[in-house]
């Protein structure tokens, strides 16, 4: 056993979106998801907190919670944590309390909750540059006074007041004394926060000006949706139109790579690998790095402005006529990036039908890993033409992202009167007010999504694609006969064939299938494998999946590949958390079956349609 006892706990409590996890990144150095919405922050997480004595603390970053009242998921953590419930952790030594200074007379009640508890609390009055900025003044020292706890002003984007905040827990660790507060109902509680903060604010006449007058435009009846419209138009148009030139770059990078390899290395089987799996294969999905970057650029500026919250306003009735509530418009968006944080999400929804009817349909939310399938075929059948003002290629992108949500929206409204019965509540979400991205922050989430792109690149992706390979290359066929017909998965793709070819699907797309369960970039870099291992001479290919593409399938075979990839749960990763979120293999099982089912329907509708009107 450890002499040194174990460092005190300290826990970061407030209503969400008051800035506990700006506030833990910038204590602890760590990089969590900060986001201007509530609800960002889904689980628990721990750093180190250095003390000015030398001695360092636990800082607990927690979900925001309204109350020790749980409503959902999430806010159940924030309780169980602090009333030492968490197995395996004890109770936190002390708790800073997280208020938004903006919003002192909603936020002041969990405060005095929290006082309740017995256990030493320091306030961090968090944003005061918004309050400057709104006219509002607040009297530190009377709030202190009226509370009976230390309050330490801070900007948690400025790093301003950290010091000082560390300062003020750094005592109450040692201290054993308990705070004494009257122990209050909840309507005397509520009365007393709004007292106080009465007597402690002034000014604000421009409370909340700023964000008023834009809203009046961005929730206008008409001009709203009008807006949302253009800003995601805006954003396909530019994942096609912007990402061009770096794409460019790359593939003319990695042919270089190809050619390189050529002349270098003797043939063998080495050289093979490096030329079709790794270069051909791999190679052919981080060409789609630049579209996640700037899919991800918009997403967060989105996220970051509080525009997110708006949006969600917006899609509310659209939501509330299949049942689902405005309350899961976030999970869902989350999904765009990748269903997996968009699931885990949907632990800030409430009612548990609600949850699991989000849960079923998240993966139907088009998720980044998507994009590369999407953007190779759409570079090899669709013209980059204009139609007027608009890109054809960036109008397909946006049609596609759009059948997932017409999609989702069909589920959600055959669960709801299924096996997820029951009718949405109403939009019930706080609006936050309207910031600059932080630059910094912007970075660092564009920064991080890339690497997590190039890390399943280098890995899952890798994997999957250096097995493929190894099918495709063996055994070798004699001289004079295909490769690939003569491999495993040659084999083995056209015994998937038979399946898959009613709905459009030739043998290539059937050995793509498999390995895409991984991770449906696969598909793409399988795809590349392929085509690699069966061309003729070894040089220059650039661009050549896509063109290859173009070559040898058909316009509704194409068209059938981009439905099912709308629908196809093609993802390990999502039945997994799916199993873990729903604590039953039940949901995960009925999830996948559905979704396959839709895929193939969607895929043979496609390819039946688009036979008949192309003759
Ligand atoms: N202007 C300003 N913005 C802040 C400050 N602190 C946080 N923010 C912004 O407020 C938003 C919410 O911050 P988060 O740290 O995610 O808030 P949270 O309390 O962890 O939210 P949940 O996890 O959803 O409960 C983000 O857009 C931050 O950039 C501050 O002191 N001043
Ligand atoms: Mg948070």
């Amino acid at each position: 056993m450890s002499s040194v006892a174990a460092a005190p706990a300290v826990a970061l409590v407030g209503n969400p979106n008051a800035g506990k996890t700006s506030l833990f990144n910038a204590l602890t150095g760590a990089r969590q998801k900060v986001a201007n919405y509530p609800g960002v922050t889904v689980e628990r997480k721990v750093g180190v907190l250095r003390l000015p004595d030398g001695s360092s603390a636990d800082l607990i970053d927690l979900p925001g919670a309204y109350s020790l009242d749980p409503r959902s998921p999430d806010e159940m953590v924030t309780r169980d944590v602090l009333l030492g419930r968490q197995e395996g952790e004890a109770e936190p030594r002390a708790v800073i309390a997280v208020v938004d200074a903006t919003n002192l007379s909603n936020q002041l009640r969990f405060v005095l909750e929290l006082v309740q508890l017995g256990r030493p609390v320091v306030v961090a009055l968090n944003m005061m540059d918004l309050a400057q900025r709104d006219g509002l003044t607040i009297d530190r020292a009377a709030l202190e006074r009226e509370l009976g706890i230390p309050v330490v002003e801070t900007v948690a984007v400025r790093r301003r007041g950290l010091e000082g905040l560390a300062d003020t827990v750094l005592p109450l660790l040692g201290d054993a004394q308990k705070a004494s507060l009257p122990q209050l109902d909840t309507r005397a509680l509520q009365r007393r926060a709004r007292d106080i903060a009465n007597a402690v604010v002034s000014g604000g006449n421009q409370a909340g000006g700023f964000t008023r007058r834009l809203d009046r435009l961005f929730l206008h009846p008409l001009a709203g949706p009008l807006i949302l419209a253009a800003i995601l138009f805006l954003m396909f148009q530019a994942v096609f139109a912007w990402a061009s030139a770096p794409q460019d770059w790359i593939d003319g990078g990695i042919a270089a790579l190809q050619n390189l390899t050529v002349d270098l290395m003797p043939p063998g089987v080495i050289r093979d690998f490096i030329i079709e799996g790794l270069l051909a294969g791999v190679g052919a999905v981080i060409i789609f790095l630049p579209q996640i970057v700037i899919l991800f650029a918009f997403i967060l500026v989105l996220e970051q402005s509080g525009y997110m919250v708006r949006a969600a306003f917006l899609m509310d009735k659209l939501m509330a006529s299949v049942g689902l509530s405005g309350r899961s418009f976030i999970p869902l968006l989350s999904s765009f990036a990748c269903a997996i944080p968009g699931i885990m999400a949907t632990r800030t929804i409430a009612d548990p039908k609600d949850r699991m009817t989000t849960i079923m349909i998240a993966p139907l939310m088009t998720c980044s890993a998507r994009l590369p399938v999407y953007a190779v075929i759409i570079a090899a059948f669709i013209p980059s033409t204009n139609v007027g003002p608009f890109g054809l290629q960036g109008l397909v992108l946006f049609g596609l992202y759009a059948f997932g949500i017409v999609g989702a929206l069909v589920a959600a409204l055959a669960l709801r009167r299924t096996v997820t019965r029951g009718t949405g509540t109403g939009f019930m979400m706080e609006m936050p007010k309207y910031q600059v991205p932080a630059l910094r922050d912007l970075m660092i989430g564009i920064w991080q999504r890339a690497y997590a792109f190039l890390r399943r690149a280098g890995t899952i992706i890798l994997a999957a694609t250096v097995v493929l390979w190894l099918f495709a290359s063996y055994p070798v066929a004699p001289e004079g006969e295909s490769q690939v017909d003569y491999s495993l998965a040659g084999r083995i793709g056209s015994g998937i064939e038979t399946v898959v070819s009613p709905i459009g699907f030739n043998r290539d797309i059937a050995i793509a299938l498999v390995p895409a369960m991984a991770a449906r970039e696969v598909a793409v870099a399988a795809l590349g494998t392929v085509y690699a291992i069966d061309s003729e001479d070894e040089e220059v290919l650039e661009g050549q999946l896509a063109s290859r593409l173009g070559a040898s399938w058909s316009l509704p075979t194409a068209l059938a590949f981009l439905a099912w990839f709308v629908f196809a749960p093609q993802c390990i990763s999502t039945f997994a958390v799916t199993r873990r979120e729903t604590n039953s293999w039940r949901w995960p099982v009925f999830m996948f079956a559905y979704l396959f089912a839709m895929a193939y329907v969607g895929a043979g509708l496609t390819y039946w349609i688009a036979s008949a009107l192309l003759g």
